[in-house]
């Protein structure tokens, strides 16, 4: 268990905090000292601190931390709406002999008492329902006050596990989380109201940690590196079926994906019969598809981008699903399994690993869902659609998702909202089907072909100053860029 990457469901988190009582770590008080000590690194002695009591444990942790730092010279004022659990009259208790009030509301027109710091203990990991009444207004009004925000644990209002808001949620600046790491700050809605995120273990040892759900570690990246004894065949060959009438750069895109992302030979069957090269990228061999079209056992087939949902791109598929070889669906490769059970079967009996690389709305269709649920609840869904079609799932979506049933799921943290444009699942095919090419293993493929492309987003961002304007020529070279600095930092570093 690395507490730093590591996740544990709900149940295992409570299992965790049991144990460290019974074990007799007084986490609370540890915790208090986790979040004075951010704010005595971040802000000097007499600044204004309003700290938001709530009724459970995440109180204590505000109240407890607010105690030391009136004890460090700070001006802190104690909202506290409702009488809280033991833990919290504990902690009020050691604030009123140290001569504090608390107030149960916060006044209008404070402006002269403007915070310079909020401290968040409304709500943690505890929040069994969407808020409701004063709890909302309260959040509102928190939201609105123009100072910085540190969420304790988890911003008030945000369901941890599943990263959306039960009513409404503080929109923190920091989000300081104790023991481990939870999905829903980097999930969903989550990225949008923590801020920066930081964990802290509070020190408790890794041997009271129950068996870990999912993971933030990424894949090692050295099954990439290369002899220079090597060849194009060296890399790997693939085979991407798309490219219908009016649809043939989502295959284009794939293909130079895949050829960015370090592929030996990219073969592009397009179903537009027109279609015979790519002028900006001619290392791409386009044979158009045919029904008697024979693809290699060893070729990576990714069957999807720009295939349409012609009777010709059923067939595709049909025949596809009977590659030995790894496949990976995507687009309307997922929408024509989703709508087909006769599919559904042939996938069931594949001998080869099968990725799917849905967006919420594809797992939906697949769940026979809609995609709000998906989106209520992205690691369950992940989940779900990987124990039913006994695939690699990556769930697309802010806080992309992994999951191959058996094994630990596994979040992105990285992404950028630059990368919400047309063509760039298509780009995510070909760079997985890359990895895959060159030997990486199916859930390593697409978590580090994931990864890979949501760091070049962000560095798109960063270069083009926002995430307005991405295109696939902007990108492929920095995610070139990413991939060799992964494969170059990988391993046993050099002397
Ligand atoms: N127990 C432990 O070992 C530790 C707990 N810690 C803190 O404790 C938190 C968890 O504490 P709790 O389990 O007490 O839970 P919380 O403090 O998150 O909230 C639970 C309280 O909120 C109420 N509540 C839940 N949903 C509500 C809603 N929608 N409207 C109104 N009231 C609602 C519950 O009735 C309960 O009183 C963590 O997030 C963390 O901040 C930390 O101190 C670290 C150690
Ligand atoms: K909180």
């Amino acid at each position: 268990m690395n507490p730093h990457t590591d996740m544990l469901d709900l149940p295992a988190l409570r299992q965790l905090e049991l144990a460290a009582d019974a074990a007799g770590l007084a986490l609370m008080q540890r915790a208090a000292d986790s979040i004075a000590a951010w704010v005595q690194k971040h802000y000097p002695p007499a600044s204004r601190i309003l700290a938001a009591v709530g009724p459970g444990n995440n109180g204590g942790d505000a109240l407890f931390a607010a105690c030391r730092l009136r004890r460090a010279g700070y001006q802190v004022e104690v909202l506290l709406p409702v009488p809280g659990n033991a833990a919290v009259q504990a902690a009020l208790a050691e604030w009123q002999a140290l001569g504090g009030s608390v107030r149960p509301t916060l006044p209008t027109g404070i402006s002269a008492l403007v915070p310079e710091l909020l401290l968040d203990g409304l709500f943690g990991v505890g929040l069994a329902r969407p808020l409701e009444g004063e709890w909302l207004h309260l959040i509102a009004q928190l939201n609105s006050l123009p100072c910085r925000k540190l969420a304790i644990d988890i911003p008030s209002g945000l369901d941890a596990m599943r990263g959306q808001p039960q009513g409404a949620a503080l929109q923190a600046n920091v989000t300081l989380s104790f023991l481990c790491p939870k999905p829903g700050l980097y999930t969903a809605a989550g990225p949008d109201h923590c801020g920066e995120v930081i964990i802290d273990d509070l020190a408790c040892p890794p041997t009271l940690y129950p068996p870990t759900a999912g993971t933030l570690a990424l894949p090692d990246a050295s099954v990439l590196r290369r002899k220079r004894d090597s060849h194009k065949g060296s890399h790997g060959v693939l085979s991407i079926i798309g490219g219908a009438p009016g649809m043939t750069g989502a295959a284009l895109l794939a293909g130079r994906a895949a050829l960015a992302m370090g592929a030996g030979k990219i073969f592009v069957h397009p179903l537009d019969l027109a279609l015979t090269l790519d002028p900006l990228c001619p290392e791409l061999m386009l044979r158009p598809w045919q029904h008697n079209l024979l693809i290699p056992e060893n070729h990576q087939l990714v069957v999807g981008p720009g295939l349409g949902l012609s009777d010709q791109a059923h067939a595709a598929l049909s025949r596809a699903l009977l590659h030995p070889g790894s496949l990976l669906l995507d687009a309307d490769g997922l929408n024509l399994l989703a709508a087909d059970h006769g599919l559904q079967q042939l996938l069931q009996q594949r001998s080869g690993t099968t990725i799917l690389t849905p967006h919420p709305t594809e797992a939906a269709r697949l769940l026979d869902s809609d995609t709000a649920s998906v989106q209520a609840d992205r690691v369950a869904a992940v989940r779900e659609l990987s124990q039913r079609f006994d695939c690699v799932v990556l769930l697309k979506g802010c806080g992309t998702l992994l999951a191959r049933y058996g094994q630990p799921y596994r979040l992105l943290t990285r992404g950028s909202p630059s990368l919400a444009v047309a063509g760039q699942g298509d780009v995510l095919a070909g760079a997985i089907a890359a990895l895959l090419a060159q030997g990486m293993a199916p859930l390593d493929a697409a978590h580090l072909a994931a990864d890979v492309h949501a760091s070049a987003g962000e560095h798109y961002s960063a270069q083009a100053g926002g995430p307005i304007g991405l295109s696939c020529q902007q990108l492929l070279p920095l995610m070139t860029h990413e991939l060799n600095h992964r494969v170059a930092s990988s391993g046993v570093p050099p002397f």
